[in-house]
């Protein structure tokens, strides 16, 4: 495409030749082929200054800056100044390859817990519909249930760049619904401009990414710009933040939830050997919904997920029969079996509301816990989960996760200002040690509960990633302990 044509529908001023052809664009200088565009922008970390010359090199076709200062360098390619370039990265991300987003019906979830649970959910049910769907999220990139595309950033929201590359490979594929997770930090960036969603599902909220957005209103304002970018909207209505989106919004709206003025409310009748038993109630009907999982978050997880396609006009009444056989993510609630009468689980809780969430699911149940929080991320957090973790567990196991450039003590040190109860804990900073130890020490029917790392396949140690699972460390200790 010529340069005229991708800039002609955005402000922009130009230095130099606008008849320049355009292959790809990018903002990451090493990724820079012959006749992309490199998208020249400051960072956190780095000045993309410092890489222009490579760019150059590498056959950057023209250099789009948002300074317009840099409109004075001289250079051999064009200039091109425009208001945002991260929002520019969006949109000519999608143009050079045709928008391919929409010819495929996108759902975008946000909330601070629930969207990779909720995201497979949707799939799932859209598959039992006979529907070709992806799902682009935390766990990696999907179609129909399968893990497709393997390639891409461990990333809850890829770039944009990524985004339309997978749209235009799903478009080929015959995909119809494309599932996409919203982290705060994706719409904060821009990620999500281009990708024409037509619902997007807001879950809760709880204070996380809180540094990354310097404050708590730029965190809930990233997290509005999906009702701006959706073209329908689902709110779960037992969460304040995700109700008040709805107010003045003028799109069409779905509101789940158990209280209050709502369109689909959900009533838990019983939990009972791993299912829930709720009463569903929409436009007059009523129906009974069981599903193969129990705790109040889940019920909320697969209400938004039947909102969802209550919205897209799919009959519901066909849909609850399945629920009973929605498969949880890879890493949530995920039971290990063995032959010491306990119950082993591994769950991405790493967050305040989530580790409460599914403490308080488990109940009575006599808890030992192992987990820590993550290093250089959310140091807020670490107190708060410290006081979950000793009001619900029976005894603690504190360790490491992902502690990066900070001392796994140092991290261990704030959980513990937040215990309030005189409950035993241990610190072992080897997980592995932590998972076996905790094994080691439970009775018959205890819950060894993993909680943090879910799914993940590395742990991150000062600047050294290392293979690692929680799933292996269980079985290996399993295997040790017999
Ligand atoms: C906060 C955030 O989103 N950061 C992203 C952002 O970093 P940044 O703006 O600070 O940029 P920078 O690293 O200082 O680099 C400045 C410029 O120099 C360029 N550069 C930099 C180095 C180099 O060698 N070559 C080069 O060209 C960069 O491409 C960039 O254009 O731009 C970078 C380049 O596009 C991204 O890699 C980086 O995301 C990284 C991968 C990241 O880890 N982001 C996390 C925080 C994130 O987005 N997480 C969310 C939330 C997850 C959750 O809910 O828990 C997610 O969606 O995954
Ligand atoms: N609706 C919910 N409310 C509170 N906690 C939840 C909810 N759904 C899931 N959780 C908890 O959060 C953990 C992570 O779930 P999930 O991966 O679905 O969330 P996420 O929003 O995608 O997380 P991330 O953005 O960090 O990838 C689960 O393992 C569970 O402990």
């Amino acid at each position: 495409m010529q340069l005229a044509e991708l800039l002609k529908d955005w402000p922009c001023i130009v230095k130099g030749s606008i008849r320049e052809q355009v292959t790809g664009i990018d903002d990451y200088a090493q990724n820079i082929q012959q006749g992309y565009i490199y998208v020249l922008r400051k960072g956190k970390k780095f000045n993309g200054r410092t890489f222009l010359q490579q760019a150059i090199q590498n056959g950057a076709s023209a250099v789009v800056v948002e300074d317009d200062a840099l409109l004075d360098l001289k250079l051999t390619v064009p200039i091109v100044w425009v208001p945002n370039s991260m929002q520019f990265l969006s949109f000519a991300s999608a143009k050079l390859r045709n928008f391919p987003a929409e010819a495929l019906t996108v759902i975008a979830i946000t909330g601070t817990n629930g969207k990779t649970t909720v995201s497979h959910f949707i799939s799932q049910m859209l598959q039992m519909q006979g529907k070709n769907c992806i799902v682009i999220g935390t766990n990696g990139v999907f179609l129909n249930g399968e893990r497709w595309l393997t390639s891409y950033e461990s990333l809850t929201t890829l770039q944009a760049k990524q985004l339309q590359e997978i749209f235009q490979l799903a478009v080929r594929q015959g995909v119809d619904y494309a599932i996409l997770e919203a982290s705060s930090m994706g719409l904060a960036n821009y990620r999500l401009d281009d990708c024409a969603i037509d619902v997007g599902i807001f879950l809760n909220l709880s204070a996380e990414h809180i540094e990354d957005h310097g404050s708590l209103e730029n965190y809930k304002k990233a997290k509005q710009r999906l009702a701006i970018l959706a073209k329908n909207v689902v709110l779960n209505g037992d969460d304040p933040f995700s109700r008040s989106v709805g107010i003045n919004l003028k799109k069409k709206t779905v509101l789940f939830g158990s209280k209050g003025r709502v369109d689909m409310q959900w009533q838990l009748l019983t939990e009972s050997e791993g299912h829930s038993t709720c009463c569903l109630q929409y436009k007059g009907e009523e129906h009974i919904l069981v599903l193969p999982f129990i705790g109040e978050y889940q019920i909320q997880n697969t209400l938004a997920a039947l909102a969802t396609l209550y919205i897209l006009n799919f009959d519901i009444a066909q849909l609850i029969p399945g629920c009973l056989h929605l498969k949880l993510p890879e890493g949530r609630m995920q039971e290990i079996e063995n032959d010491r009468d306990l119950r082993i689980i591994i769950d991405y809780a790493h967050t305040p509301a989530a580790l409460k969430a599914v403490l308080q699911a488990l109940k009575q149940e006599r808890v030992r816990l192992v987990f820590s929080c993550g290093g250089e991320r959310d140091k807020d957090k670490r107190r708060k989960m410290g006081t979950i973790a000793s009001t619900y567990a029976y005894k603690i196991y504190l360790t490491t996760d992902n502690a990066r450039n900070e001392k796994p003590s140092d991290i261990n040190a704030q959980i513990k200002s937040g215990f309030y109860s005189e409950q035993p804990y241990e610190e072992i900073e080897d997980r592995a040690k932590a998972i076996e130890k905790a094994i080691r020490e439970a009775k018959r029917g205890d819950v060894v509960l993993i909680a943090g790392k879910g799914h993940e396949q590395t742990q991150t140690i000062g600047s050294t990633t290392i293979p690692f699972s929680d799933k292996a460390c269980v079985e290996s200790a399993l295997r040790i302990i017999n």
